[in-house]
């Protein structure tokens, strides 16, 4: 997929990886339209984006995407101004285990949210261009975080619906691909603050387990923003799960229907 002249919208688009994807996506010629919560970062970004490439080429709309209206207003204002819309990236989310329904809200309902209704406008049946859908999970939605369950479980929930929704898109000729990128730990303010007892709630006391997978490495946002690029490039992908760590990244395998039941397989 060439992106020159592409819409694109990233949610938590006005710092860390977010603003990352948005960067490259705007470097390559796309328009980007950033929903965010922070408005203040937002305009900034938006502000410093601007200088870079443009007034044309961004938006920036105030945008929780756990309130349907706020997510619905802003993707029809992306449309209006950009028409159409080709790359959807659901990327906000936070860490937090004391406020944990929050955290679900936030990380599992606002990309399943984001992705139905990127799905409305992206859609071949409903007049669309079709697409790719990019959903942001973490290596925490391919194994456990002791410190973080509820985030672990939200992570967990985007790669599978995303695989299921992958599926469907298919089997339904939506024309819309939808893959996952799961990093391990990334510099940005999400990992300053996760371990904190503000975030980490009674887990707070065991944040040295999650000190421990830091041995893992830390990317910095550039590393992930070269998988993102590939990933939205790459048009025989559809259902995949791309983890990205120190050295690289990889296409995830999971088990096949035949590992999982044996000889009872179909
Ligand atoms: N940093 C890491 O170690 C790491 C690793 C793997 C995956 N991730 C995932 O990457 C994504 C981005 O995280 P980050 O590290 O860049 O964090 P970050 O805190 O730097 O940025 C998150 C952005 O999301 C926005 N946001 C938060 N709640 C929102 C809401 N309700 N509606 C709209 N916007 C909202 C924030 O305002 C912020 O701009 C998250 O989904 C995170 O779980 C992060
Ligand atoms: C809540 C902390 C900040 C965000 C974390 C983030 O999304 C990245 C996490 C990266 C790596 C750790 C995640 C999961 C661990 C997975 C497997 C561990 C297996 C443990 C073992 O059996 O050895």
């Amino acid at each position: 997929m060439a992106l020159d002249g592409k819409v694109a919208v990233v949610t938590g688009g006005a710092q860390g990886l977010g603003r990352g994807f948005a960067e490259v996506l705007l470097k390559k010629g796309a328009k980007v339209s950033l929903f965010d919560v922070g408005e203040e970062t937002g305009n900034a970004t938006k502000g410093a984006f601007e200088k870079e490439f443009g007034p044309d080429q961004i938006l920036f709309c105030v945008c929780d995407v756990t309130s349907e209206k706020q997510l619905k207003d802003a993707f029809q204002r992306t449309v209006q101004k950009f028409s159409g819309i080709d790359i959807v990236c659901n990327n906000a989310g936070i860490s937090n285990e004391r406020d944990w329904e929050k955290t679900v809200a936030i990380n599992l309902c606002g990309v399943i949210r984001g992705t139905y209704l990127a799905l409305d406008h992206m859609k071949k049946e409903n007049g669309g261009r079709g697409g790719v859908i990019i959903n942001i999970s973490s290596m925490a939605g391919l194994g456990p975080l002791p410190a973080s369950p509820v985030y672990t479980a939200t992570k967990h929930g985007v790669v599978g619906f995303s695989r299921a929704m992958a599926m469907a898109s298919d089997a339904a000729g939506y024309g819309v691909r939808i893959n996952t990128m799961c990093p391990i730990y990334v510099r940005t303010a999400l990992l300053s603050t996760a371990g904190s007892e503000e975030c980490a709630g009674e887990f707070y006391r065991i944040k040295h387990v999650n000190r421990k997978l830091m041995e893992f490495g830390v990317l910095e946002v550039s590393d992930v923003v070269k998988a993102f690029d590939n990933l939205v490039l790459d048009e025989s992908q559809n259902g995949a799960a791309v983890i990205v760590k120190m050295g690289g990244f990889d296409y995830v395998k999971f088990p096949t229907a035949e590992d999982l039941l044996g000889s009872n397989a179909p």
